[in-house]
């Protein structure tokens, strides 16, 4: 029986990769599919890993409704076994509900793939719909982590190397030092996140570039009280 999965990590912990991976073994074994990605850092219609692997895929607007496609595409005679969506925290609530649309009622796999939340640590309205449709959310094997060493779960902003709380919900970026962005990235884990100790933070507090060995817990800053504590990732 086809499936709708929900593959969810912080940003930078394979994600891409394993969409990637997936979409290659299913067509090594002749089954047909459809990529789907939505503000690619690499760029509109491309679905790219930080690996350095990359394939075109369709783009995802607003407007774009999964189910009439599918529809109109199985109407023309294509044969549709699975569908990969990446970025999916980007889709609309509706075009998720669409993709569950298209699991039950075609009997097609869909696997998506995204964060669960943004950089204030609130739900994405894409993930919260994938949160409550998905028969499964699969957690990557690989995962990111945080500066001190423990597995990171939230995802941060930084504008300017300082850590913001406040802003828009989308800004398109990428993790610190892989590229020049004013507004980056960093994962961390809860703690280092409420603490809104990044790394270059922790650097400048131990007064050393080398952040190491890991803390243990021994972190002394007061940590700085914040509303939301849903999870982070
Ligand atoms: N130079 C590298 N050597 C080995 N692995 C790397 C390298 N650069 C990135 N990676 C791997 O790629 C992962 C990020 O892959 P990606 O699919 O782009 O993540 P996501 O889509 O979750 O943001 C990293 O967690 C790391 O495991
Ligand atoms: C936390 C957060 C992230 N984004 C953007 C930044 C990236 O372009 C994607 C995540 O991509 P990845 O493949 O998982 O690294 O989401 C955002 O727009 N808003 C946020 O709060």
């Amino acid at each position: 029986m086809a499936e709708l999965v929900f593959f969810s990590g912080t940003m930078d912990c394979g994600k891409s990769t394993l969409a990637l991976q997936m979409e290659h073994n299913h067509r090594a074994r002749g089954r047909e599919g459809l990529i789907f990605t939505k503000n690619d850092r690499a760029g509109a219609a491309v679905l790219s890993s930080r690996l350095g692997l990359s394939r075109e895929a369709v783009e995802v607007t607003d407007e774009l409704d999964f189910w009439e496609l599918v529809i109109a595409q199985t109407a023309h005679g294509r044969e549709i076994h699975y569908v990969i969506c990446d970025e999916a925290q980007f889709y609309e609530p509706e075009q998720i509900e669409q993709l569950a649309r298209v699991v039950d009622e075609c009997d097609i796999d869909v696997y998506a793939f995204g964060i669960m939340a943004d950089f204030r640590t609130q739900l994405f309205p894409g993930s919260k719909r994938l949160i409550e449709l998905a028969d499964r959310l699969q957690v990557p094997q690989v995962e990111a982590l945080c500066w001190c060493g423990r597995g990171a779960t939230h995802n941060a902003r930084v504008v300017d190397g300082h850590m913001v709380i406040e802003g828009e919900q989308v800004v398109v970026g990428d993790v610190a030092g892989e590229t020049a962005h004013a507004v980056e990235y960093e994962v961390l884990c809860r703690r280092h996140y409420m603490r809104r100790m990044t790394s270059a933070a922790a650097r400048l507090q131990s007064g050393s570039a080398d952040i190491l060995p890991f803390d243990l817990g021994l972190c002394p800053l007061p940590s700085a009280p914040m509303g939301d504590t849903s999870p982070g990732q």
